[in-house]
């Protein structure tokens, strides 16, 4: 299961304590970001989502591009139903995934082992499943008796590695993905890439915001290409690929 309609959706994000004069005449005709306005009540607002209309049904892989501040992240928010539109309609049917903060929630007192079961229940994963799966992600994350140790213990690649395993373990109707995860030393970016792929395909939906094209063009059917909150243009990941990057 997995529907995803965009109807005439905005996001308006409030800016408090700016000089909303000043803003406009820098940010007129520069590529990057979106339009600054004023709201009904006088109020200055950067417009991140203009009028985006979007039907997506299961099975495609969306991709999106865009220049800096063109909207993508804000989009993804939405999807992820962190953002309600300030106006439109947003249908998302389908338990939603997001790989956009794999660290959320992971707290470098506790251990390894007691991260992993905080993570999965804040991913809405039973814990049932996560006994039951627990020796192939310590098997998987090869923390060795790290895992056994507070994260605040651990390198970069360390804490990495637990928070994209068991960041991993979801099987979402729509999955949500903010450029490609890369994580770990080599060997382990080889194992992560398997685990992505396996999530990828059994998910529905996939939405996933990238300035590579070789990655848009390898896992997109379709590409939304976002300009100053609106949609440019959408079309197949080698149309929008060659438009786009050139
Ligand atoms: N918290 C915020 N407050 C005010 N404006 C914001 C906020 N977050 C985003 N924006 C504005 O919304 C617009 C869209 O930003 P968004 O982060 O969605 O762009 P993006 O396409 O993801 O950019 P990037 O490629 O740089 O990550 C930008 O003009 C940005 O300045």
């Amino acid at each position: 299961m997995g529907k995803v309609i965009l109807e005439d959706v905005s996001v308006d994000i409030p800016i408090f304590n700016s000089q909303t004069r000043s803003l406009k005449k820098t940010l007129i005709g520069v590529a990057t970001g979106a339009r600054i306005d004023l709201n009904s009540s006088g109020k200055a607002i950067v417009r991140s989502l203009d009028h985006i209309n979007l039907r997506v049904e299961e099975h495609e892989r969306i991709g999106i591009v865009g220049h800096n501040g063109a909207g993508k992240s804000t989009l993804l928010r939405v999807l992820s139903k962190v953002y309600c539109p300030t106006s439109g309609t947003a249908i998302i049917d389908g338990k939603i995934g997001s790989l956009i903060d794999i660290s959320l929630g992971i707290d470098p007192e506790a251990t390894g082992v007691e991260n992993i079961y905080l993570r999965a229940a804040l991913l809405g994963i039973d814990k049932n499943r996560v006994d039951d799966e627990l020796d192939d992600l310590l098997e998987f994350t090869q923390l060795g008796e790290f895992i056994n140790m507070p994260v605040r213990t651990y390198s970069t690649g360390m804490h990495m590695r637990l928070a994209f395993g068991v960041s991993t373990m979801i099987s979402p109707d729509i999955l949500i993905m903010d450029e490609w995860l890369s994580v770990g030393d080599r060997d382990f970016q080889v194992k992560a890439e398997k685990r992505l792929n396996n999530l990828i395909a059994r998910s529905n939906i996939l939405f996933l915001a990238s300035h590579s094209r070789s990655l848009i063009e390898r896992c997109c059917t379709r590409v939304i290409w976002l300009e100053h909150g609106s949609i440019r243009q959408i079309g197949s990941p080698a149309e929008i690929c060659n438009l786009y990057f050139g």
